[in-house]
Order: C-alpha cells, then structure tokens, then sequence
C-alpha cells in the first residue's frame, strides 16, 4: 500500500515541477527524407511525445504495456525496434554483420547472444560505437514513422520507451521525460538475473553504460514507481495518463518543432 501512495504522490510531485526544467540540446533526429505532405490528423501542435526511459529492468517494457494494452497509448519501444531490425531481412543485418564476422544465425538473422560478446565489456567500447553508430539512425527512422503515423491518426499522447534517453541526449526529441524505476539495485538486479540467459557480467557490463538510476530519477519530470506491485505500478500510470490528457496539449511543442524543421 504504502509503495502506490509514493508513487502517485512523485507523479503528482513531479506534475507541478514540470513547467521550468532546462532541456539538454543534444540530439537532433535527422529528418525522414519522405516527409508526409498529406494535410489532416492531430490538430498542430496538440501531439505530447513522452519519453519513457530507464535502467535495465526497471520496468519499462512492462509500463509500456500497460499503456498500450489497457490505456491505449501508442509506444514505440525502442529495444523491440532494434531487435526487429536484426530478424531476418531487418535492414541491421547486413550492415552489423559486415562489422562482426559470424554474429548471423542460420535463419538470417542477428544472433545478439553472439553480438554481445563483441561489444559488451569494458574492453569493447570502440566496437559498441561502430555499433550504435549503424543501428540508432536505423531506430531514429523508424521513430519519424511512428511518429508521422500517430499524427495523421490524430494522436495527442505518445510514448517513445527510449532507454538511452539521457546517455544519448535524446531529451529535446521529448516534451516530458518519465523514468521507471524499482528504487532499489537489488530489485533490479534480482528480476534482471531471473531472465534466461542472462548472468551477472553481462548485467554489471550493460549497467556500466547507463546512467545511474539515482541521476535518471533527478532529472526526469516524472518517476513511477516500479518496486510495488504491478497493480499498484498500472494504478500510477493510468494517474499519469489522465493528467496528460488533460493538461498535454498546452505543453506539446516538439513534434511542431520537428516538423518545421523538417520542411526546412
Ligand atoms: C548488446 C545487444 C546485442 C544485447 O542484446 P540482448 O538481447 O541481450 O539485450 P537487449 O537488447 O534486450 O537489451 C538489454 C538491456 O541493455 C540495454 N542496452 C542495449 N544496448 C545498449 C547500449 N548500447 N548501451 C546501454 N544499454 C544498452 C537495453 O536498453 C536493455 O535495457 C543489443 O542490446 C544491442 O545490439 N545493442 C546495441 C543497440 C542499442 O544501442 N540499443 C539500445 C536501444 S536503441
Ligand atoms: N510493479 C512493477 N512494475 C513493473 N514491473 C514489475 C513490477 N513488479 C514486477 N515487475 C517485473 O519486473 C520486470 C521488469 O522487466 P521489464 O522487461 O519491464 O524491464 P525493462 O526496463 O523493459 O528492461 P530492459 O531495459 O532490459 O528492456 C518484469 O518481469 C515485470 O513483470
């Protein structure tokens, strides 16, 4: 009980503290070369980007379920984007196995248990550039298309689950940040270690390249509080939700932002 009366009382918190928060300007999506020119969807200016981040295993795939599933919120995950890019005929494929020699399964595509023993690891930093360098202009594109076509269904909230949201700079591609969070290490831990093929290296090795969950929450607009029960989690979300539906349009201001700059 005591967890879902902290984690609508942070939403609420964090609600109020929202409207001066500097941005970082880091990142800029590089425009999608077949920009949509079809008049129609959400009324200028009234789409809300939200963006959902968090560490490994806080939860965001579970809180981005709740909002598809039962708030119908369209999210566009960004982990699913690359690991669809890596099934066979994804267009990772050829570019991130001319990098690393012998990471194609039989089927045809990208073996990640096998392309995480080139780049996981302190001693991999250079290749997880080369990396990331290939893949995140491949998941940028595919967040202009979730986007174009969330406006022209007239869309005013959406959710872009981003986990490298505050490594990558990705904040300005946002008008409001929520991070998820267990609040704990060893929560995270525990349910990240209880997933198959997972052992602790590797946990420790994709931990030592996210921000601290400790500074993701400081920074963020939002904090849901993930280390209750699911009940008590989808009881804060659906909160969130309602606020931003309420109150989103009158903060909406990126994907307008994007789109002049788009059309130049
Ligand atoms: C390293 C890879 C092969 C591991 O695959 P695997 O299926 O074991 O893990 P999964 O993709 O589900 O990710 C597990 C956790 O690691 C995080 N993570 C993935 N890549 C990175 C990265 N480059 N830096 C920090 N964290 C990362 C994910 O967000 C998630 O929290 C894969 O994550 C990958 O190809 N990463 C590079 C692409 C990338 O940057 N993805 C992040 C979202 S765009
Ligand atoms: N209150 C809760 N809120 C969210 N998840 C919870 C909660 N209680 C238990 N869990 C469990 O914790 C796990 C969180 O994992 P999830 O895959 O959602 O994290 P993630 O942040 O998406 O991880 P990754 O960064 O690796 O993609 C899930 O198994 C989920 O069922």
């Amino acid at each position: 009980m005591r967890c879902a009366a902290e984690a609508v009382a942070r939403v609420s918190r964090f609600t109020r503290a929202v409207q001066a928060r500097p941005r970082t300007r880091a990142h800029r999506l590089t425009p999608r070369a077949e920009a949509s020119t079809e008049t129609g969807g959400s009324p200028e200016g009234t789409m809300l980007l939200l963006g959902l981040t968090g560490s490994i295993g806080m939860g965001k795939s579970a809180v981005s379920s709740m909002l598809t599933e039962k708030l119908r919120v369209p999210v566009l995950d960004s982990d699913a984007v690359v690991h669809e890019l890596y099934s066979p005929g994804g267009d990772a494929v050829e570019p991130v196995a001319a990098l690393f020699p012998g990471v194609v399964d039989p089927d045809g595509g990208i073996s990640r248990p096998e392309l995480g023993k080139f780049v996981l690891g302190p001693d991999n930093e250079a290749a997880m550039a080369a990396l990331e360098a290939v893949v995140h202009p491949l998941v940028d594109a595919a967040r202009w298309k979730f986007l174009d076509d969330a406006d022209k269904a007239g869309e005013t909230l959406v959710v872009l689950d981003i986990p490298l949201l505050y490594e990558k700079g990705y904040e300005n591609t946002v008008d409001l940040v929520v991070v998820v969070s267990a609040g704990s290490t060893e929560t995270q831990r525990n349910r990240v270690l209880a997933r198959p093929g997972m052992t602790p290296e590797k946990f420790e090795a994709i931990v030592a390249r996210q921000v601290p969950d400790e500074e993701k929450r400081s920074r963020a607009d939002f904090v849901i509080d993930t280390g209750c029960s699911l009940a008590e989690t989808e009881r804060a979300v659906g909160a969130l939700v309602a606020e931003l539906r309420s109150t989103g349009a009158g903060r909406a201001a990126v994907w307008s932002r994007m789109k002049a700059e788009r059309r130049g």
